[in-house]
């Protein structure tokens, strides 16, 4: 908690080393991350409740202390004296005997009523305030609650489901990445078919990292709304280039333009070789396209683009042979219409990121991309030289609520301005860097709507070579993304990341 407050530090990467160094395993473990994650989500409605029982504001240290105790006796099972004991002991130990004494009083308050009664005293009324009290209740700021209601456009019930499932846990997405591992690996390993994607499953219980597929970065863990958002820009069928690409004669080129740490570059670069292999998979509830054959696979060879060197897939290990799926037809391309179509494989990959090292964890979790460190808004790639672009651009991180305890309370208004004009500058330059007939996918971990919908208005208003796809066409085995032609992805919905995906396809 005060290393969150004092360091910036993110709870959910710190908090598993500091269960490592001091040695906490199985139950004491998991009551201190819930003491650690379930303080920081609430902190919203403890803070409105300390305020009420205190007569002076505590200073930052016995603050926290007093958000851990409101947290155990307001919604843990934590017996009230325990609670306000070992609170109490914790405020002597770190600050001293007055502020022990202040602690117990606040504390005591605190205890003397249920969370159910305490709400209607801290909150505002629902009826006067709807964004105030749904953020006291659900312990939000009021900002992003008037985000969300703006971005859901559905009323304050909907909101309510939303702001709730930001405080639940979050089940483990793992996805297996075709070609180089399969579902049944990790449902072997005790995962269960995930809702959507046919390369995902949850994993309910145990380290993901003791699964081999895993450990080898042939699998990882990865949010389903991210998968499908990765697979819904392989699908879209492409119009006929209007001149060779550059430097390349066969095969499509992609390029993930803002790719650390690489979860979606991992997948991408795996159906970019591979093929979208469990497309039509029985398995799954798509409906039919066939699974495309080795056979079906065009491209190979190595490309060069922009001066810097593509690794060509000769070389590469696991899943199907590399010189069955560099020979045989060509890529399909050209069908123009809405229908999704299952990528046969046999593309490559240019992942870049502007932080070396995350371009770096890039290159770990792929296994055949180009990796570079490059600024999306400087090009260090020819215009137009790309089939396919991700652009998953730096966002508020607003939709990832669940799995960063923290996060809620770090961003403010402002921030969404100033990501604003950076998610403009690269979406333009995503769509100078692809060929005509290409397609952009427009990402974000965001459901705000100054990061959605408004900036891809703002950019495709004031350009005439952009048509914007209906999304929800290449992901048809979900329902409930909105009224188009973006999709919105929810977690009180979906069980996923509130992720937003636009497709643009660049006219030809
Ligand atoms: C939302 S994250 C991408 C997550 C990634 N696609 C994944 O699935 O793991 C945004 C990334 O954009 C990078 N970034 C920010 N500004 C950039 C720029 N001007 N050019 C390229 N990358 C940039 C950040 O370093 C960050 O890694």
């Amino acid at each position: 908690m005060r290393a969150v407050d004092e360091r910036d530090a993110y709870a959910n990467l710190l908090t598993p080393r500091l269960l490592r160094e001091r040695g906490l395993k199985g139950r004491d473990a998991a009551l201190a991350t819930e003491l650690a994650y379930g303080t920081l989500r609430g902190l919203g409605t403890y803070d409105a409740i300390i305020a009420i029982c205190s007569d002076r504001a505590p200073d930052p240290a016995v603050h926290d202390a007093l958000r851990l105790g409101a947290h155990q006796l307001l919604r843990m099972r934590v017996p009230p004296h325990a609670a306000v004991g070992t609170t109490v002991d914790l405020v002597r130990q770190r600050v001293g005997p007055g502020a022990a004494k202040f602690a117990n009083a606040v504390l005591r308050k605190i205890a003397s009523r249920t969370l159910d009664e305490w709400l209607p005293i801290v909150a505002p009324d629902l009826a006067d305030d709807p964004s105030g009290h749904l953020a006291v209740v659900h312990s939000h700021p009021r900002w992003v609650v008037s985000a969300f209601r703006d971005a859901l456009g559905s009323g304050i019930e909907e909101t309510a489901e939303l702001l709730a499932a930001d405080n639940a846990r979050p089940l483990v997405t793992l996805v297996a990445r075709p070609g180089r591992s399969s579902r049944r690996e990790l449902l072997d390993a005790g995962a269960e078919p995930t809702r959507y994607s046919p390369y995902g499953a949850y994993l309910a219980e145990g380290d993901p990292g003791q699964i081999a597929a895993i450990a080898e970065t042939r699998a990882a863990v990865q949010d389903e709304a991210s998968q499908l958002v990765a697979l819904a820009l392989t699908r879209v069928p492409l119009g006929p280039p209007a001149s060779p690409r550059p430097g390349s004669a066969e095969g499509e080129l992609w390029l993930d333009m803002c790719a650390g740490p690489g979860g979606k570059a991992g997948l991408l670069d795996a159906v970019a070789v591979y093929g979208d292999t469990a497309y039509g998979d029985g398995d799954t509830a798509y409906g039919g396209q066939a699974v495309p054959s080795a056979e079906d696979a065009g491209g190979g060879g190595s490309v060069s683009e922009g001066g810097r060197s593509v690794p060509s897939h000769e070389g590469a290990e696991g899943g199907r042979p590399l010189s069955q799926v560099a020979e045989g037809g060509p890529v399909r391309e050209g069908a123009g219409g809405g229908r999704p179509v299952a990528f046969p494989g046999g593309a490559r990959l240019l992942a870049a990121d502007v932080q070396q090292h995350r371009a770096r964890l890039v290159a770990q979790t792929t296994a055949h991309a180009g990796v570079i460190t490059a600024d999306g808004t400087r090009p260090a790639w020819r215009p137009g030289a790309f089939d396919r672009v991700m652009l998953d651009a730096p966002c508020t991180g607003l939709g990832a609520l669940r799995r960063r305890p923290e996060a809620r309370w770090r961003r403010d208004p402002a921030s969404v301005a100033e990501l604003g004009r950076l998610q403009r500058s690269l979406l333009n330059t995503a769509l100078d860097a692809t060929r005509p007939g290409g397609v952009v996918a427009y990402v974000t971990c965001s459901p705000h709507l100054a990061e959605t919908r408004v900036v891809v208005g703002d950019v495709i208003a004031r350009r005439d070579d952009v048509e914007q796809l209906d999304a929800r066409d290449y992901l048809p085995e979900v329902d409930g993304l909105g009224d188009g032609p973006h999709a919105q992805f929810w977690p009180h919905r979906h069980g996923t990341d509130a992720m937003f995906l636009a497709l643009l396809r660049k006219r030809a």
